[in-house]
Order: structure tokens, then sequence, then C-alpha cells
């Protein structure tokens, strides 16, 4: 709750101090109206006689030094006054607090983006996507939640008190008795809220599980399905499902269980006070209608309090479960000390690399030369180490021992931001965005032309295909590209590396799917593009080995040079 209450005071953009102000006023009008209540109880009743309360000398003084006469009119008008006034100023107060619950999630949802864009590449391979799905969508909206509740809660905390001191200045003595009693109930009734702060943080895990593999399982809905895995999924999801129904019934249990024992305990607590007053006191029907008042007033404000607290902290788990994914992102965001602008004029070299996956030692001092405008072909077992080679070349893992140099700059001089901007990428797995071809080319970039996509998709042999689909490049390529073959797919994703003119392509598998006539087509695109690119492929197709300048095999950690064939770039330069 600390974190909370620190939350709605120091969040930027927000603006607690008008809010709080705000509620002050609402709350001096509530007031307002219930001293107006006083005199109009008075005249109700007709017990001019009775002893009259503080606020009821307050209000005659009032009255009189503003030259009043309190009819019933003047009081019904003061009474209603209030009450509107009350609900103007909360409405101006709670509508800012939505404003700023609303920026609350979006600024947590950016700060995640923002960290995750720049987190070192092995986080991805400890935390399940899903868990991050879940907290984007169901982690921040709660969390923005919690910041209305803890709203909520400071609002009606400052009612109350305004409202207990002028429930002192109507009858003191069954104000302070309310308060007391009302204390001992809510420090009593504290395991419920307790039980709902455990119920929270369990609905937020549960949920983050449940999406989590619900995630996992639709991207792998194909093989489930061609395999008739539905149930076995089903029953799976079905456990989650279950374990995160009984984390809401138990939050739905312990706010009803709260909510019930308030009531019973203060209607015990009211009965017994109005039997006493009734008793002991023979108590006129004005004052009986005053201790009714304050002691219903009292009991509803102290037991709101505690209702509001506990939903702030059944949200704020939320808010906490977020906070802390936040900061572990931050905590492995990747860093770089290197400045250098890489020019990558010669070429680009592994100098003794060594490199371990914890006890795994993955390369053994591994050393090649990429030059500049040549065609490197990398092949291995699977497993052997080359997508590792790429991910060294990337600056996605750092050597354990030995350089990496480019035009003889060490890599870690480099800066990475640069170095990667002058790279094309293809990776093993292609997944694209739900979205158009030309937005996949493009990766979202306004700056790149519809031209430069058309040019990049017909250097990747793509245009074929594209040109008889009715809506050309706006076409939306389905789910991860699930309306594309893979060889389609294979194609946009090198439209995808080449549309930014990079220096050095890095490609990972990029014609496993392609049918001997398109591969000998991207082929031959590729021996064209090595004249002005520079080209790493890892791949165990012959029709990449024809063209290669250069062949690299990598069997147990080590790399050795395998011959190259007569390459066609020579040949045609001969
Ligand atoms: N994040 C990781 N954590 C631990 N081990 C890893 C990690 N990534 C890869 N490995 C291990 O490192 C080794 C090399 O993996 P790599 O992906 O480089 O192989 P590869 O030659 O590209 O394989 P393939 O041809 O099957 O794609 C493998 O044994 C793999 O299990």
């Amino acid at each position: 709750m600390i974190k909370l209450l620190g939350l709605f005071f120091t969040f930027k953009g927000a603006n607690p101090w008008l809010v709080l102000f705000c509620l002050f006023l609402a709350s001096s009008a509530e007031g307002l109206s219930i001293a107006g209540a006083l005199p109009l109880i008075a005249l109700a009743t007709d017990d001019g006689n009775e002893e009259q309360s503080e606020l009821s000398l307050i209000m005659a003084d009032a009255f009189a030094w503003l030259g009043i006469d309190p009819t019933l009119e003047v009081l019904l008008l003061i009474i209603v006054g209030g009450i509107v006034g009350k609900a103007l100023m909360t409405l101006v107060a709670m509508r800012l607090v939505g404003h700023a619950a609303a920026t609350v999630s979006t600024e947590l949802r950016r700060d995640l983006v923002d960290g995750l864009l720049k987190v070192r590449w092995s986080f991805f391979a400890s935390q399940p996507v899903g868990r991050i799905a879940s907290a984007m969508s169901n982690e921040a909206t709660r969390a923005g939640r919690a910041y209305v509740s803890t709203a909520t809660f400071i609002a009606n905390t400052v009612q109350t008190l305004i409202y207990i001191i002028l429930a002192f200045l109507i009858a003191w003595k069954i104000a302070l008795g309310a308060v007391i009693v009302c204390t001992l109930i809510g420090i009593a009734l504290h395991r419920f809220v307790r039980q709902s702060k455990r119920a929270g943080r369990e609905q937020t895990k549960r949920t983050s599980e449940m999406i989590a593999y619900l995630t996992d399982g639709l991207s792998n809905v194909k093989p489930l399905k061609a395999m008739a895995k539905q149930a076995a999924f089903e029953s799976m999801v079905d456990k989650k499902i279950v374990r995160l129904r009984r984390a809401l019934r138990r939050q739905v249990n312990s706010q009803e269980w709260l909510k019930a024992s308030q009531q019973i305990l203060f209607i015990l607590l009211l009965g017994v006070a109005l039997w006493s007053a009734l008793t002991f006191d023979a108590a006129g029907l004005g004052e009986l209608l005053i201790i009714a008042l304050v002691l219903v007033q009292t009991v509803n404000k102290i037991g709101r309090i505690q209702r509001d607290y506990q939903t702030a902290v059944n949200q704020g788990a939320s808010h906490e479960a977020l906070s802390e994914l936040s900061t572990k992102v931050r905590e492995s965001a990747e860093s770089w000390q290197g400045t250098r602008t890489p020019a990558f004029e010669r070429n680009c070299r592994f100098d003794k690399v060594c490199f371990s996956f914890g006890e795994r030692a993955v390369l053994k001092d591994v050393s090649f030369d990429l030059a500049r405008g040549s065609l490197t072909v990398l092949m291995g077992a699977s497993g052997g180490g080359k997508t590792t080679i790429t991910d060294l070349l990337l600056g996605l893992y750092w050597p354990d021992d030995g350089r990496i140099l480019i035009d003889d700059v060490p890599l870690d001089e480099i800066d990475l931001d640069q170095w990667r901007s002058r790279i094309g990428y293809v990776a093993q797995e292609l997944v694209l965005f739900h979205d158009s071809i030309a937005a996949n080319v493009a990766l979202g970039d306004p700056a790149i032309a519809e031209e430069e996509i058309v040019a990049a998709l017909k250097t990747a042999g793509a245009w074929d295909f594209i040109e008889q689909l009715p809506e050309g490049i706006h076409a939306t390529v389905g789910e991860r590209g699930s309306r594309l073959s893979g060889g389609q797919r294979q194609r946009i994703a090198l439209a995808r590396a080449l549309i930014g003119k990079p220096k050095l392509l890095i490609l990972d598998e990029v014609t496993s799917a392609l049918d001997p006539e398109t591969e000998q087509e991207i082929c031959q695109t590729l021996a064209a593009l090595s004249e002005d690119h520079t080209i790493i492929t890892i791949t165990h197709r012959p029709q990449l080995l024809e063209i290669a300048d250069q062949i690299l095999e990598l069997s147990d950690g080590v790399l050795r040079q395998i011959p190259a064939p007569l390459p066609l770039k020579r040949e045609r330069q001969a």
C-alpha cells in the first residue's frame, strides 16, 4: 500500500494536490449539508428545548452573522446544495484520477516495451513471451485500477476525517465511541484484507501462467491439430483456468466476507447504542435522530475505507508484479561502451573466438575473415554453433575469449546500434507480423517509400507472386504469415533484410523452404548482391555452396575452411 500511496503522490503528469483539494471541497460541501440537517431536524421534531450541539451553535452563529433566517427553505437549500457540491467536486477529482490512472497504465506499458527492446538477447531465453503479453494487457490494466482504488481510498479517508471532526462537534461522546469500536472491528476484520491481497497476487500469477501457456499453444496450433492433441492441450489450459477461478473465488469471498461482517457488526453496534440511549437516557426524537445520523455515517465511512483499502491492495498486486518485471527488464538491459563508427571497408574478422553456454563449449578458437564483397557459406551439424557465430557477429553475445574485429577495430569499441544498422538479417525462425506485406518489409519505418519496398521485393524474387495478389503489397500475410507458403515468407524476409541497403547480409537458412528453381533465382540474386554486399549465409544446400567465395564448416566447435568450387562471381568477372 505504501508503494501505491507513493505512486499517487509522485506520479508524473498526475495532480495529486489538486485532487486532494477538490476532495477537501467535496467533503466540506457534504459537511455543510450535514450541518444544515441539524436545525432541520430540530425544526421537524420541534425540539427547540433540547441541549444544542457544538455544531448547531456554530451554525446559529453563522446564520446570525450572515443575517439569514434559517427557514425550512434555506436549510433545504443548504442540504441539497451541499450534496450537489460534493457530487460535482468528487466528479472533478475522480476525473483527474481517471485520467492519471489511464496514464499510469500507458506509462507502465511504454516503460516495459522500451525496456524490452533494450534488453540483452539472453533475457528472452528465460522469459515466456506470454508472461510479457499478460503484463502488457492484464497487469497494466489492473495497475491503473489500483491507482483509482488508491485515490478512492484517499478520497474516502479525507472525507471520513472531515466527517469525524463534524461528528465530534455534533455529539463527541457518540463519535468517540463509534471511532473506537469501528477501529477495533477494523482490526478484527483485517484478515479479510490480507486474504484479498494474497488472492490478488495469486490471480496475477495465474492469469500470467494461463496467457503464457495459451500463447505458446496457439503458436503451435497446427501440430496440435495435425496430431489430434487438442484435447491434451485443452485439459492443460483448463487446469490453469481452474486455478485462476480459485484465485478469483478467494478474492470475491474475502471481499464479500468483509462487507457482510462489517454490516453485521455495525448494525449490532447501532442497535446497542440506540437501545442504551432509549433505555438509560430517555432521549428525545431529535436527539435520537442525531445519534443515528452520527453513528450510521461514522461506521459506514470507516467501513468503506477498509473496503477501499482491500480493493487497492488486491489490484496493487498487479502493479507490484509489473514493477518487478520492469525492474528485471531494466537490470537486463544491454549495454556497451563502444562509440566508434564502424566503417566496414575491408573485412570483418573472428580472431580465436571461444564461446560457451554454461558448461557447454560451443566455439573453440574460431578464426575466419569475411572480406568485403564476398559470399561466405557456413555449414555444419545441427546444434554445432552456426547461429551462435552470427549472434556473436551481431553483438547479441560476447566471446569468452578472442576478438571480433571490423576493419581491425574490436567490436566492443564500436557503437552497436550503428553496426547493426548496417546489417540485413534473416532469422532461421521466420515470424511475420499479422499485417500487410509492405508493413512486414518496411517494419513500420514510415520513411521507406513504396517504390523501395517494391524494388526490395523484386530483388528478393518475391514480386512474381505478389503481383498476382489482388491487393498487391497491401495484402495481409495472416497470423505469423500463415496465408503464405514457407518459400514466400522467406522471400519477404529477404526483402526486409535488403530494404535498408545493408553492408552485411546475415542469412540463416534463407533458401531452406524454396523449390530448386526459386533457389536458383535467389542464388543468382545473392551472387549479384555480393558484389556490393558482404554475405554470410548458413546453409546445407549445394546450390549456395556453388556460388560461395568461402565455405566454412563447423564441427565440434572447431571451424575449418573447405575449398570453394569455382565461384560464379569469379566466373562472371573472368
Ligand atoms: N540460449 C541458449 N542457452 C543455452 N544453450 C544454447 C542457447 N542457444 C543455443 N544453445 C546451444 O548452443 C548450441 C549451438 O546452438 P546453435 O543454435 O548455434 O546451433 P546451430 O548450428 O545454428 O544449429 P541448427 O543448425 O540446428 O540451427 C546448441 O547445442 C544449443 O543447444
